[in-house]
């Protein structure tokens, strides 16, 4: 076992798709999906980094810019491997977490969250604590997730994608009630990071933001 940031602390597990493929619907809307998605996820990885009870994060994706990107944070990478998709992605990273890390609790959270505040992923993950299973974070449509987390790392079970917030409540996992207005602001299209603005953008998206046109195609 490796020494690390602090022992009983949260590490969390952000996946994170190739740009080429990544943000369909913001690329539908109009908008440089490639940039948006590198920008995204800067921004979700700097909030992460800045949370107190966050000790190591893990980065699972195959893109090579990405990973050049994200180095700044002191981030483990993995690669997917053979298996495709956001759940395979999870579980890789949560595995990899345990072997370096063991028993300390395991967070997922998805790497499109531009307006997150580490205040506020701290507050839900003292709270996920307490449930010693899994609990999670809706996102704004109360239907998906964008938070997963459980106290003991072997107890955490993905199921995202469409329909994922029942899912999860289905496995037993803990539905945080609190308020997380920018934890659970996953931007999908272009209305969605207008209402990520609102709450105000990490530094990434709100330069490229500035620089592109406001009005979609
Ligand atoms: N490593 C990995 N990450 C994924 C995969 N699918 C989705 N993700 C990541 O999971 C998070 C949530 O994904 P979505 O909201 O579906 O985002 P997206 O797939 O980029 O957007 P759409 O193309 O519009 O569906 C984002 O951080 C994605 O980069 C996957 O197959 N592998
Ligand atoms: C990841 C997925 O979200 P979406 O693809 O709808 O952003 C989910 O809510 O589980």
């Amino acid at each position: 076992m490796q020494h690390h940031r602090g022992d009983g602390m949260w590490n969390v597990v952000v996946p994170l798709k190739e740009l080429n493929s990544a943000k369909s619907r913001l690329r539908r809307g109009g908008l440089d999906a490639r940039t948006y998605a590198r920008a995204f996820a800067l921004d979700t990885v700097a909030a992460i980094r800045g949370c107190a009870s966050v000790g190591e994060i893990v980065v699972v994706t195959d893109d090579r810019e990405i990973r050049r990107a994200l180095r700044r944070f002191g981030c483990h990478f993995c690669a997917q491997g053979p298996l495709p998709g956001l759940n395979t992605a999870i579980r890789v990273g949560r595995d990899h977490l345990r072997r370096l890390f063991g028993a300390d609790p395991c967070a997922a959270l998805v790497g499109d969250l531009p307006a997150l505040r580490s205040a506020e992923l701290d507050d839900a993950l003292r709270i996920a604590v307490d449930t010693g299973g899994q609990a999670f974070v809706t996102d704004t449509s109360g239907t998906g997730t964008t938070l997963l987390a459980a106290a003991d790392p072997v107890l955490l079970n993905p199921a995202f994608g469409r329909g994922s917030a029942g899912l999860h409540e289905k496995a037993g996992a803990v539905r945080l009630a609190g308020e997380y207005p920018t934890l659970s602001l996953d931007v999908d299209t272009p209305a969605g990071l207008e209402s990520a603005a609102a709450y105000g953008l990490g530094v990434h998206t709100t330069r490229l933001r500035q620089r592109t046109p406001a009005t979609p195609r």
